[in-house]
Formats: structure tokens, C-alpha cells, sequence
């Protein structure tokens, strides 16, 4: 390709006698003018002389008969697909404008043709049409086949054209590349009689080609989203090596098997840096269709989603195989396996609630497994906890794997971050870490970031929808391309993590409302935990507050303690807004305060206990079976109350944060008046 600088792009149509009469010359046997022409325009003209390009040829830009160029059309049906709505765009807003818009392929045939009707009829006197080819080669100077030559968003203005027939138009177009490569894939052009021209149409054909260059990254990495979505349970469960292949025929993950399989068969490939398999591309037009010798063809699996095929799962067996229990065929069996067997990495999670057992055996299947992970969830359900876990499992995993000969296993790091704790300058120099005097105040010598720390083992992004939108193509082209630059530095680094983000926000809504982009959500989202709130896993809460009480009797030695009936229905019926760490510190709070070896409802925190007598807790109304034990339980707060502000209703109600009117419908309700009264004699009589 060659480099075009962006002054030399535009042309000046004021020069443009200068140019016809240099092009005059030019045709009748003088030499080239490089000092009249630009010279992006005198090296084309040059190539033109080279490759005998009649300037005066009638039959301009040959066409392709029907059955080639359908045929050409449906080797590029992803193109055109992708870029239907700029077309339809380029329909309905150039209609009138005196321009119209083509999309070619990577040799210049025009593959669709929209914009201005009357500019389409005129054009097609001079073969701007579908089927033609404006490759420079077959029909000169001009902005199609000059953008192909040079790679680089051109205009050509009317003189600028090498070939007489169409010195009356106007032309710009740039190259369409693969976001994934940078390959080619076609150009795209605007064309219109030359008094349309403006300089305008660079910069917009440059956005025109960078809007289709994204709807064509974010097709693709839906395609990924599914073909890792749709492999998942062969990559945690089977005890083959499985290596999953993308449409492209690059492998872009693999189980942690799929080493041992590799050397079992004796395939001596570096599993990090897997080449691509041409054979293995399914969406592009490859010469070379033959599998590898070291591929078998019963070991591919194509996966088609809705029609696409969207990759290829490679299953290479291990020389010994074993049983696999795989999701997918049994899943009975699989999940009746797995709930009775939670690893020790998990053990610290207390709870045995549907939502929790199954938020926990998706974290043991997608521990092990190369891809990003998004675990959601409201504040305080143990996302960070679960995270935890997670690497703990990957960690025993290896090292079960080092037992049995994969290799020595050290320890590998796991860094937490919070995304919502730094402003966005604070928190890019803490994730990707910066250069000796990168910035004033930058420390000396720079600064490792948590990206690189975290390199062989756990990222854990919390509160990424907190993540500012600045940053957050920069963790997308980490998490693509496994490479960091620090902070002013200009060489990147290589880096492979596990990277888990955890976040209580709906990121879907986020995406909707602009505050988190579609690309990085796609990324994160193709693996989701989903924990339960505390209120999901109610029937768990004694075993969780037995479970807090007993690590409190070993934290503060005070002496082990138990939790009163009343107390206990008390803690199952409250609506727990903060989750279980709500409940932790409310029943550290009780352990801490009671003076009894037997926890009541009298040692729960004022505040908790103002929200249920006041009725604001909803639980409190809608859970009939447990509103006796509640009805007793306020009733004895309130006499409490009443007795520590000796029968005083304002002070009483002020302490339990109500109205002092429901205090007193409260005492009525329960029947109290007559122990206010009792209570108020006796402090007359003291
Ligand atoms: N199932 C569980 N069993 C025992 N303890 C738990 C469980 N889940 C959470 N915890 C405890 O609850 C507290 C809060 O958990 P954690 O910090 O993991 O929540 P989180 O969802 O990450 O919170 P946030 O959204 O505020 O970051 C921690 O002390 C954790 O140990």
C-alpha cells in the first residue's frame, strides 16, 4: 500500500485547466507533469502509460456477463449485507443531490449502486453501474480503483481522470478493510458531475467506510458471542481437548485439555500463538481448502446459527479417553452430578437455594475456561466472593493437573479492581499501568497496571458499568487482542488474564442509554452468572445466620451464641435490601451488643427494627405465615421503647423513628394503652 498524506487527497478544482491541459500533453507522447499534478495523480497516470491504458477507449470499465457477476454478488453477500442500511441511507438522502453511492469489491466491480435517479441514468452512459470494473488497470485514473492502488481515502476531480469519458465527474471513495485483519474487503465511492464537488465528500466517505468497517466488527463479534455461547459446555466438560475455531479459521480459545491432546497425538504446535486454518475459513473465499495432515475430519464440528456458520469446534480425543459428562446430552444426570459436588474452592459459599446452587455450578463449569465472565447481581449477594472462588477453582485445577504431569503450577495472581472507587484518569493509569514520566506526578520509574499484574491468572473488574465510556475501548482491544500499551509507552505488551467483571447495573439498559458500549457489552456478556438477592434465597437465611454466628464467636472470642425463635423469623421475613452483607452486619451488630448467650429480636439494630414497626418493609405485609411471630416481635419493641421513655409517646416514637400517631395506633392495635398507663404510674410514683 502506498501512503498517501492527507493533503495530497483532496484536489483543487481550480486547477483543473492546468490538469486537462498537462493531461493534453500527456496523451499526445510528452512526458508527465509532476509539478501541475498531485502526486498521488501522476503516479496513477504513470501506472496507466505502464499498463497501456487507452484514455480514449470508448467501452470504458468492461462489464461482467449476468451469471459472473451474480455469482460475484454472492461471494460477497456478507458485504453487501452489512452494508445495506449505509445504502439505504445513501437511497433515501442523496435523492436529489446530484450524487450517487457504490459499493465494489476488492477489485473494483461495482457490486450496488445507489443515490440521485437522474445522476444514475447519467452515470450509466459512462459505465458507473453495477457489474463494471473501475479497476485503475482496466479503466484508469479514477477515485475507486486509485483508493484500492493506494489503500487511502482519494478524490479525483474531473481532469484528474486518466480516461477521457469521464473528465465531466467528480469522484471519491476510500477502502472497506476488515476490522478483524485489515484486509480489503471492497471501497466504497460517491461520484457526481463535477460541479457537485466539495471537499466535504473525503471526510464523509472516510465516516461512510469506518460506520460499515463497525457494522461489520459488531456482526462479527456476535458471531463470536455465539459460537462461544453455543460451545460452552463442550469447553467445561469434556475431558478431550476441544479448541474453538471463529469463521475466519482462527482459533480463539481452548479447554484446558487441549494441550495434553495435542501432545498425546503428537502435534507439536505452541497452543498460545495457534496459526490460523485456512481450510477451517468459513466466510471468505479461500484457494486453500485441504485440512492440515494433523487434522482428522471427524474431530470438526461446524456450528451454524441461524444460518450462519458461525465457527468450528475442534475436538482432539486424549489418547486414553474418558467418560465425559457433557451438558448438553445429559443434562439430568450432569446437574444432579454437579449439585452434589461442590468443589472446596466453593465452600465458603453458604446456601443451598435453587438460584445460588445454580449460579454456583455455572461458576465451576466456566472457572477453568478461557472467556470473560459478567457476574450480575444486587450489592452485597457475594459477587466478589464468587470470584474469589473462581480463581481458587482454576488455581486447584492446575494444580491437579501439575499431579498428573501437565507441568509445575505457581501460584497464579489474582487482582481486584473497582471501577466506580476512581475518577477515569485515576483508573486508566491503574489498569493499564504508565511510563517513566508519562504524566506530571507520574511515579518514578512508571507504574506496573492491574492489567499486566493480573497477567496468568484473574482480572476482577468490579462495578464495570461504572467503567467511563472513554476507557472502555481500550479494555475491548486489551481483551482482543491479549497486548497493553502503558500509559506513554509505544511498544505493547503481551498479556493473557482471565478477566470477571461483576456489576449490580442492567448493562443492557446501560448499552440503550449510551453509557456502556454495545462492543464491550457483547464481549463481557457471553458468559453471565446471575447471583440471587438474599430475598430470592430466604429459606437459606438460618443457615447463613448460624453460619455468621459461629464466625463471630471465632473472631471476637466472646463466646458462642444462639438466635431466639422470634429473632430468627424475625431475620426471614425482612426484605434485605442489602443483601447478605446487610445480614452479616446486622448480625455482628447483635452479637456484639447482646449481653444474653440468646440473640432477641429486642438485639437487632433500631433502625431495622423502626422499618418494620413503621410498615414500610414490604416483606412485613406480604408474608402471612411469619406475621404472628413479627406482630409479638413489635409488639415488644414498642413496650421496650415505651419503658426506656417512661410512658413519654414522643420521645417513644421519635426512638423507633415513627409518626407519634402510629405509635398510638400501634399501642391500640396491640392492646398497650393499658401498659402505657401502668408505665406512667409507676413514674409518677417514683
Ligand atoms: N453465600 C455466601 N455465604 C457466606 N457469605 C457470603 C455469601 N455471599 C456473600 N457473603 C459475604 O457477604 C459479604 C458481601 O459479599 P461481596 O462483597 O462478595 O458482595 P458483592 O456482591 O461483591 O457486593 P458489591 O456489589 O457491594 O461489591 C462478604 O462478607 C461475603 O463474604
Amino acid at each position: 500500500m502506498i501512503n498517501i498524506e492527507r493533503a495530497q487527497r483532496l484536489s483543487d478544482p481550480h486547477k483543473n485547466d492546468l490538469v486537462m491541459s498537462a493531461w493534453e500533453r500527456l496523451v499526445h507522447g510528452n512526458p508527465c507533469e509532476s509539478n501541475v499534478l498531485r502526486p498521488l495523480v501522476t503516479d496513477s497516470w504513470q501506472r496507466c502509460l505502464h499498463a497501456h491504458i487507452d484514455p480514449f477507449q470508448p467501452n470504458l470499465a468492461p462489464a461482467l456477463e449476468d451469471t459472473s457477476f451474480r455469482d460475484l454478488q454472492n461471494r460477497h453477500a456478507a458485504l453487501l449485507s452489512i452494508c445495506r442500511p449505509v445504502m439505504q441511507m445513501a437511497r433515501d438522502d442523496l435523492d436529489n443531490t446530484g450524487a450517487i453511492m457504490m459499493i465494489t469489491d476488492p477489485q473494483g466491480v461495482i457490486l450496488s449502486i445507489e443515490g440521485d435517479s437522474r445522476t444514475r441514468t447519467d452515470a450509466e452512459n459512462v459505465s458507473l453501474m453495477s457489474g463494471h470494473n473501475w479497476n485503475e488497470l482496466a479503466s484508469g485514473t479514477n477515485a475507486i480503483g486509485t483508493a484500492l492502488v493506494t489503500g487511502s481515502p482519494v478524490q479525483i476531480h474531473a481532469a484528474e481522470h486518466f480516461c477521457h469519458p469521464v473528465k465531466d465527474w467528480t469522484c471519491t471513495a476510500t477502502v472497506i478493510r476488515d476490522p478483524l485483519n485489515g484486509n480489503i474487503l471492497g471501497a466504497v465511492n460517491i461520484s457526481g458531475r463535477q460541479k457537485t464537488y466539495t471537499p466535504n465528500t473525503l471526510a464523509f466517505i472516510a465516516t461512510t467506510a469506518s460506520r460499515i468497517e463497525n457494522l461489520r466488527a459488531n456482526s462479527e463479534l456476535r458471531f463470536r458471542c455465539q459460537l462461544l455461547e453455543h460451545s460452552m459446555d463442550k469447553l467445561a466438560c469434556s475431558q478431550d481437548g476441544i479448541i474453538i475455531v471463529n469463521r475466519h479459521g482462527t482459533p480463539i480459545t481452548m479447554n484446558r485439555h487441549a494441550r495434553a491432546a495435542l501432545h498425546a497425538w503428537a502435534i507439536h504446535l505452541k497452543c498460545n500463538a495457534l496459526a490460523s486454518i485456512p481450510s477451517l475459513n468459513l466466510a471468505d473465499d479461500i484457494a486453500d481448502t485441504s485440512l492440515p495432515d494433523w487434522i482428522n475430519p471427524e474431530w470438526l464440528e461446524t456450528v451454524t446459527i441461524q444460518g450462519t456458520r458461525v465457527g468450528t469446534i475442534l475436538t482432539i480425543p486424549r489418547a486414553k479417553p474418558q467418560q465425559t459428562v457433557c451438558l448438553s446430552k445429559q443434562p439430568e444426570l450432569a446437574i444432579q452430578q454437579r449439585r452434589t459436588t461442590r468443589s472446596p474452592a466453593f465452600s465458603r459459599i453458604i446456601g443451598h437455594a435453587p438460584p445460588l446452587l445454580t449460579a454456583i455450578d455455572q461458576a465451576q463449569q466456566l472457572a477453568a475456561v478461557n472467556v470473560p465472565v459478567l457476574v450480575l447481581g444486587e450489592t452485597g449477594v457475594g459477587k466478589e466472593n464468587i470470584v474469589r472462588a473462581m480463581h481458587q477453582f482454576a488455581q486447584d485445577s492446575r494444580l491437579s493437573d501439575a499431579t498428573t504431569g501437565a507441568g509445575a503450577q505457581a501460584p497464579r495472581p489474582f487482582v481486584a479492581l473497582n471501577c466506580g472507587a476512581l475518577s477515569a484518569d485515576l483508573l486508566a493509569s491503574e489498569l493499564f499501568g504508565y511510563a517513566d514520566g508519562a504524566f506530571t506526578g507520574a511515579r518514578k520509574g512508571g507504574m506496573t497496571g492491574k492489567v499486566e499484574a493480573a497477567h496468568g491468572g484473574t482480572l476482577f473488574l468490579d462495578e464495570i458499568g461504572e467503567m467511563p465510556l472513554a476507557l472502555q475501548p481500550h479494555l475491548l482491544r486489551v481483551l482482543e487482542e491479549g497486548e497493553i500499551y502503558r500509559i506513554g509507552e509505544t511498544s505493547p505488551r503481551q498479556i493473557q488474564f482471565k478477566l470477571i467483571a461483576a456489576t449490580h447495573r442492567n448493562l443492557q439498559h446501560e448499552v440503550a442509554q449510551g453509557r456502556f458500549r454495545e462492543d464491550l457489552y457483547y464481549r463481557l456478556s457471553v458468559t453471565t452468572i446471575r447471583l440471587p438477592s438474599l430475598r430470592e434465597m430466604a429459606e437459606d437465611i438460618p443457615l447463613l445466620a448460624t453460619h455468621l454466628l459461629q464466625r463471630f464467636a471465632e473472631q471476637y472470642h466472646a463466646g458462642v451464641k444462639s438466635i431466639s425463635d422470634e429473632a430468627m423469623a424475625w431475620l426471614c421475613q425482612y426484605r434485605w435490601p442489602g443483601n447478605i452483607r446487610e445480614l452479616r452486619n446486622t448480625i455482628e451488630s447483635m452479637y456484639l451488643t447482646s449481653t444474653t448467650a440468646q440473640l432477641h429480636i429486642s438485639d437487632l439494630p433500631a433502625h431495622l427494627l423502626a422499618e418494620s414497626i413503621s410498615g414500610s418493609d414490604p416483606a412485613s405485609q406480604s408474608s402471612p405465615i411469619l406475621s404472628g411471630g413479627l406482630q409479638v416481635a413489635e409488639s415488644q419493641v414498642i413496650q421496650q421503647a415505651l419503658r426506656a421513655c417512661r410512658g413519654n409517646l414522643t420521645l417513644s416514637a421519635q426512638q423507633l423513628g415513627v409518626a407519634k400517631s402510629t405509635l398510638y395506633a400501634k399501642l391500640n392495635k396491640f392492646g398497650l394503652i393499658g401498659q402505657l398507663h401502668k408505665i406512667r404510674q409507676e413514674r409518677q410514683a417514683s
